[in-house]
C-alpha cells in the first residue's frame, strides 16, 4: 500500500525500520517466548495506545492460548519529552495475582514509563512480570529497568510509525522511521 500519503514529512532515506523487518524479528521474539513459557498460562498486557501494532503483530506470532488484555499510562502528552508525569487512563480488566504477565511495548525511550508501571504490577502479586519491547533507545539501557525481550536498540532520535506517534499522528504508518526536527520544533 502507497503510504505517502500519510508518511508526509518522512523522507525514503529516514525509514528506520521496514514493515517486513518488524515482522521478521516480532517472529524471533514469538519463538524465544513460546519457549521460555512452555507449560505455563501467559496473560499479555499491552500498554496503549502506542504497544496496539506490535501486540497484534507479537500475538498472532505465538502458536499457543495467550490472553491478552490492556492498560493506558500516557507521559509524555503531545509533545515529544517525557512529562516525568505517569497517570493510569485505564487499568487492567484481569487481576494479576498468580499470573504470568508480559508486558508488552512499542518503545523504551527514558524508561520512566515502564519503571513505573512495573513496580505497579508487580504490587498486584503476579506469578511473573517481564518485559517486551520492540524498541529501546540508548538511555533506557542505562536505567534500572530488566527487558527481557528486546527487538531492536535504536538511535536516540524521535521515532514513527507502527504504533508510534508524534501528537497522534504517523500511528499507522507500516514501517518506522524518524521524524525531521521541522515538524516538532
Ligand atoms: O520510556 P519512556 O520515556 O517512558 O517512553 C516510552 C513510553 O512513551 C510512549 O507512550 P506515550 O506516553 O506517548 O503514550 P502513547 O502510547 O499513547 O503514545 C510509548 O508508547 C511508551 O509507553
Ligand atoms: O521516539 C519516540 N516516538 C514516539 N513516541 C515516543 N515515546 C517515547 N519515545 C518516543
Ligand atoms: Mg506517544
Amino acid at each position: 500500500m502507497d503510504q505517502t500519503h500519510v508518511a508526509g514529512e518522512i523522507e525514503a532515506d529516514q525509514v528506520l525500520l521496514t514493515e517486513k523487518q518488524v515482522l521478521d524479528r516480532l517472529g524471533e521474539m514469538a519463538a524465544q517466548i513460546e519457549a521460555d513459557y512452555e507449560g505455563k498460562d501467559l496473560l499479555l498486557v499491552g500498554v496503549l495506545k502506542g504497544a496496539v501494532m506490535v501486540m497484534a503483530d507479537l500475538a498472532r506470532s505465538l502458536n499457543r492460548h495467550v490472553e491478552m488484555d490492556w492498560m493506558a499510562v500516557s507521559s509524555y502528552g503531545s509533545g515529544t519529552k517525557s512529562s516525568g508525569v505517569v497517570r493510569i487512563l485505564k487499568d487492567l480488566d484481569t487481576d494479576i495475582k498468580d499470573r504470568h504477565v508480559l508486558v508488552v511495548e512499542d518503545i523504551i525511550d527514558t524508561g520512566l514509563t515502564l519503571s513505573w508501571l512495573i513496580t505497579n504490577l508487580k504490587s498486584r502479586g503476579p506469578a511473573s512480570v517481564e518485559i517486551a519491547t520492540l524498541l529501546r533507545k540508548p538511555e533506557a539501557v542505562t536505567m534500572d529497568v530488566d527487558v527481557t525481550y528486546v527487538g531492536f536498540d535504536i538511535p536516540n532520535a524521535f521515532v514513527v510509525g507502527y504504533g508510534l506517534d508524534y501528537d497522534e499522528k504517523y500511528r499507522n504508518l507500516r514501517c518506522i522511521g524518524t521524524l525531521s526536527p521541522h515538524v516538532y520544533s
